[in-house]
């Protein structure tokens, strides 16, 4: 199924970043890279945010968060409570983050992560689909903190 997502990274990912964005396009999705467009350093925190707040707008269904570890973009992504952003290493992480987390952000860290690993956890992640019943009241507990009893 062609699908609508968003790829955004710093200085660190963006080798990685080019590389699945074309990945991406050549498997029928329609990609919107949020940048950067260069090597020169930059903070990682502005590139989250614009991420999410494509999340945020619905002008994406699904977001890409990359940066040296998958660390730091994927705590700026987590800030914008439109976003459910998983760290992953693996494929198996990335399928639990949809099937249970309902995740619509997947992060990886470009410095520890291979390419083909890279793509093995995008797959995963864009082939899963949510699985509700009990992890739908856990995820809507994720939006409202205040109403939880403990
Ligand atoms: O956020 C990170 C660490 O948690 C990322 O790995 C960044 O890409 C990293 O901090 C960038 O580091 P650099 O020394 O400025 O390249």
């Amino acid at each position: 199924m062609s699908r609508r997502i968003a790829i955004a990274s710093d200085h660190a990912a963006i080798v990685m970043k080019s590389e699945l964005a074309e990945w991406l396009r050549s498997a029928g999705h329609a990609v919107t890279d949020l940048g950067p467009d260069s090597t020169a350093s930059v903070d990682y925190p502005d590139y989250g945010y614009a991420l999410a707040r494509t999340i945020e707008r619905g002008d994406a269904e699904f977001g890409v968060a990359l940066c040296g570890s998958g660390i730091g973009i994927s705590i700026a992504v987590n800030r914008n409570p439109a976003a459910r952003c998983a760290l992953v290493s693996e494929p198996l992480s990335a399928r639990l983050a949809r099937e249970h987390n309902d995740a619509n952000v997947v992060a990886m860290g470009a410095r520890l992560l291979g390419i083909e690993m890279a793509k093995a956890c995008v797959t995963a992640f864009l082939e899963t689909s949510f699985g509700g019943d009990r992890h739908q009241r856990r995820v809507d507990k994720l939006s409202h903190p205040e109403r939880s009893p403990v």
